[in-house]
């Protein structure tokens, strides 16, 4: 389904257009955001001056934010931050907008910039969260900041969290907003969070960016395995130590992927919604999926992002093992984290790689697990996927193409399905393959006009939500 045939642009009341002043301010106050080393290093262990310090930073560049007396600011978990930002109009259901103060940990090496340096290159703004995911914390505050300042008062109800262990499996933040507002009965129409982009260059046949709405999520299982053997002395050892077995363990998870489920959740009608994009023959053949599946599936199985997408994963992290050199090694250890397809369970999981490995000697123990998330809704009446919709039309009216996806990592949106079963995750930024590397990785960075677009993107969005929504017509194509 393509956008060009549906609803003309609508408008946002007030333009999404800002003085050369506010457009320097916005990105240095994204800069200044990204100097702030806010790093999560494991579950608990976060650097707590750098959060604290954020919360000041917020006050000090929003000022407006904090002193709206229609706003009401909660520190949760001690820096994580709730914004209750009350509309007019009690009978419009609310929604809530996300993203996370925290980023993964970023040693100097590979980095064209020091990563927490902010600086300016080139039109693009460098560092640790330029993408994942103070552009989203620093743009959904600046967008409220800029409307507040143009007198702006919402319609809906809307809530802004600010998780600050995201990185971490959210325990400390992301849970505890939810669990507030679960307690005082707070029920969303929809949620947006981060967990996909507008695509482009990720399928080779495909010259067109599109943009990826996620309508579900992996789940996650983190396994680790251990072998316990007795010790003694490395000059008359047995015929296999523990770190052998171990290891072959592990290899017989590594070289045995988990089943191939294309066919089988979101993935079929992202694939659908696209076909027309393509030229031929691959046009044809996306239009023919029962036909094709098996060529597609395997094509999919090729590049390591959309393997992703066509089955659990398997990632041997961690490896662990011995005590000495002339030694035997009396335990060894490795975890294994694997992303749950969402057509499986966390159960089903656990019994594939247990079927794998089919040694008695190696012990299972389950240190963490999530199941996939359900799928969200994405027809015409759903309205949170409408309104992206409708404001990627108009901030990025070259985009004719929004399709439903799948999140292949995991986000704080997973832990608010008490909340509402509209959960979408669109970042309004480009991404392409190398800046896809870069989440995680070395040189992550986002240009000056991006942030821009995302600001824009947000600024219309929360007018979007104020406005009567009408039923979305579709003219199909062809
Ligand atoms: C043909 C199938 C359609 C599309 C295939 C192409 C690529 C799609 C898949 C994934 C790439 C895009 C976005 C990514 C996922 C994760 C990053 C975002 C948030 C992660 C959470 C975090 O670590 O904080
Ligand atoms: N969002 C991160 C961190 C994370 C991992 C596992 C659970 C929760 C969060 C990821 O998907 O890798
Ligand atoms: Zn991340
Ligand atoms: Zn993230």
């Amino acid at each position: 389904k393509g956008l060009r045939d549906t609803e003309h642009q609508r408008a946002s009341p007030i333009p999404s257009q800002f003085s050369q002043e506010e457009r320097v301010t916005m990105k240095e106050s994204l800069k200044g955001a990204i100097q702030i080393p806010t790093v999560s290093f494991n579950p608990g262990e976060f650097n707590t001056t750098a959060l604290a310090e954020f919360g000041e930073y917020i006050h000090k560049v929003f000022p407006t934010v904090f002193r709206t007396s229609f706003i009401q600011h909660e520190v949760v978990g001690e820096y994580s931050h709730l914004f209750t930002v009350q509309g007019s109009d009690p009978s419009l259901q609310p929604y809530m907008l996300l993203a996370h103060i925290d980023v993964v940990p970023a040693p100097d090496q590979g980095w064209e910039v020091p990563p927490f340096s902010g600086l300016e290159r080139d039109g693009f703004i460098y560092g640790r969260g330029t993408l994942d995911n103070k552009n989203s914390v620093m743009a959904i505050l600046q967008a409220l900041e800029l409307l507040l300042i143009r007198n702006y008062i919402p319609r809906r109800t809307f809530f802004i969290a600010l998780g600050h262990d995201e990185e971490v499996s959210g325990a400390h933040g992301a849970q505890k907003i939810s669990a507030l507002l679960q307690a005082r009965g707070v029920q969303l129409a929809f949620i947006v969070d981060e967990g996909s982009f507008i695509l482009d260059g990720f399928i080779p046949s495909l010259k067109t960016p599109f943009a990826m709405v996620s309508v579900s999520e992996k789940g996650s299982l983190d396994l680790m395995l251990e072998v316990n053997m007795t010790p003694g002395h490395s000059s008359a050892p047995p015929k296999e130590t523990s770190i052998g077995i171990l290891a072959a363990a592990v290899s017989r998870l590594e070289q045995t992927p988990m089943p191939n489920m294309f066919g089988s959740g979101p993935l079929k009608m992202t694939l659908q919604q696209l076909a027309n994009e393509f030229s031929f023959p691959a046009n044809v053949i996306f239009n023919n999926l029962w036909l094709f599946w098996p060529l597609v599936s395997r094509l999919m199985e090729r590049e390591d992002i959309t393997n992703a997408l066509v089955r659990t994963t398997t990632a041997v992290t961690m490896f662990k093992a011995g005590i000495k050199v002339n030694v035997i090694p009396p335990v060894a250890q490795a975890t294994v984290n694997f992303r749950i397809h969402p057509a499986q369970t966390v159960q089903e999981v656990l019994k594939l790689a247990k079927d794998i490995v089919v040694d008695d000697r190696v012990q299972f123990h389950v240190l963490e697990s999530f199941e996939p998330l359900p799928v969200s809704p994405f027809d015409d009446q759903a309205l949170g996927y409408q309104l992206i919709r409708q404001t990627i039309q108009s901030i990025f009216p070259e985009i004719n193409i929004v399709v439903p996806g799948t999140c292949i990592a995991q986000t704080d949106s997973r832990l608010y399905t008490n909340l509402t079963t509209g959960i979408y995750r669109f970042n309004p930024v480009y991404l392409q393959p190398q800046d896809f590397r870069s989440i995680h990785g070395i040189n992550e960075r986002i240009s000056v006009q991006a942030y821009e677009s995302q600001v824009k993107f947000i600024f219309e969005f929360i007018q979007n939500a104020d406005t009567e929504q009408r039923p979305v017509s579709h003219l199909h194509e062809l």
